[in-house]
């Protein structure tokens, strides 16, 4: 299983230039992460940061008990070797074939003979869908093959964290769709801890267990798909929409009383803009996970995510309750003892008499954005091991009779 990576009140700047602030997160074992944010928000630092290319000023960095901020260059070299990471070209040599620049890792951090390597570099070439193009030049290939060329090569040491930089950027939607299939598979076949930097907002909606958003300097959130999916945080809904109007302007942000302007139109408008262009089909709202291809094991790390989602589950939203709540089997709800709204629980199941009470009704006006943060929810379960969501928007507090 793939190793937890905590993130605490992370900060990093260069000179005068701060690029994020007091960023705090847990990317949970084995759950594929998406982090999204407006181009030049510090998405690929923060990346840097967590392998260890870059060293934050302030707060932690904690795998395996090491803080990589702080350890020495001996701790950092020995948990480097627990990433893969995919860069956005690829990061190929153009002078060597696929075979010896998937080969590369292997010969240089491990004493293992060729007989070896060759075995290892064709299994993660067939994972990958390339075999039969262990001779290609990096030049000969497409951009697909390329990504799918620097996916094998991040995979040969076995990672147990994998770091995707924009794995969409320069393809068309449909190797678009083919990578984000081959990203689920991968994650279920070796149950690694997957964090994916992207633009598109199609990949966001159907790959992640948890999406993250970095927005001016800080993490505008970090939790479940569904809080993110359901926010009505302006921020995000003009990210997800990939529209013109709200905070997020041509280089990187708007004059407040400028973008309360341009949303209050949208919304009298009806809350449409038909000349908005989302990248990746966008939208905000749940559509189904991306799982796993026939014949492949279920990913470990879904089962998981149901249990720590649950027991968070009442620190989140309403909107993303119910959405959590509507996604699982009658079977799940009545083994977490919970019911939607509109449900009841099934006769005879032996379910819980009490189920978690859900307000009925809550107040969804979104927070005013910069958001003030001490309307965030901070887990009341907050500890080891519990994820966290960051609820810019939720006025709604836990009413007796809730369970913990
Ligand atoms: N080594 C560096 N020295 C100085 N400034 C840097 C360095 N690396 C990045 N930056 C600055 O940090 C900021 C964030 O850059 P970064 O590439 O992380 O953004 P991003 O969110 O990944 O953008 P994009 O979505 O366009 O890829 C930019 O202003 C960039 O110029």
């Amino acid at each position: 299983m793939g190793v937890e990576v905590v993130v605490e009140g992370l900060s990093k700047s260069f000179g005068k230039q701060t690029i994020w602030q007091d960023v705090t997160l847990n990317l949970p074992p084995g759950e594929i992460s998406v982090l999204l944010g407006p181009s030049g928000t510090g998405k690929s630092v923060f990346l840097k940061s967590l392998v260890g290319l870059l060293r934050p000023e302030r707060g932690k960095v904690v795998i395996n008990g090491v803080d990589i901020c702080r350890c020495s260059e001996h701790k950092l070299y020995e948990t480097r070797k627990l990433f893969g990471v995919l860069f956005q070209d690829g990061a190929l040599f153009g002078s060597m074939d696929l075979f010896d620049n998937i080969a590369f890792p292997l010969r240089e951090h491990t004493r293992k003979t060729e007989a070896e390597v060759r075995r290892i570099v064709l299994e993660k070439m067939e994972m990958v869908g390339l075999i039969g193009a262990e001779k290609k030049l990096p030049g000969e290939i497409s951009g697909g093959m390329r990504k799918r060329a620097g996916l094998a090569r991040a995979l040969v040491l076995d990672p147990e964290i994998i770091l995707f930089d924009e794995p969409d950027s320069g393809l068309d939607p449909v190797r678009v769709a083919y990578l984000n299939q081959l990203i689920v598979d991968l994650n279920a076949q070796i149950d690694a801890t997957f964090l994916i930097v992207t633009h598109d907002i199609g990949t966001a909606r159907t790959v992640p267990d948890n999406i993250g958003m970095l927005f001016r300097r800080e993490l505008v959130m970090f939790g479940p798909r569904e809080v993110l999916l359901t926010s009505t945080e302006p921020v995000v809904e003009q990210f997800l929409n990939g529209r013109r109007q709200g905070p997020i302007g041509m280089s990187e942000e708007k004059d407040a009383a400028q973008a309360a302007a341009e949303l209050a139109e949208l919304r009298a408008n009806g809350g449409t803009d038909v000349l908005g262009g989302p990248k990746g089909g966008g939208g905000t709202g749940i559509v189904p996970q991306i799982q796993p291809s026939p014949g492949l094991p279920v990913r470990q790390a879904a089962d998981r995510r149901k249990q720590r989602v649950m027991g968070i589950l009442h620190t989140l939203p309403p909107v993303a309750r119910e959405a959590i709540i509507a996604s699982l089997t009658d079977e799940e709800r009545a083994r977490f003892g919970v019911y939607a709204a509109s449900a009841r629980p099934p006769r005879g199941t032996g379910a819980r008499t009490q189920p978690m009470a859900m307000p009925t009704s809550y107040d969804s006006r979104p927070t005013p954005y910069p958001r003030n943060p001490a309307q965030d929810v901070q887990g009341p379960v907050a500890g080891p091991g519990v994820d966290v969501a960051r609820l810019p928007e939720s006025d709604w507090q836990r009413e007796r009779g809730d369970r913990t």
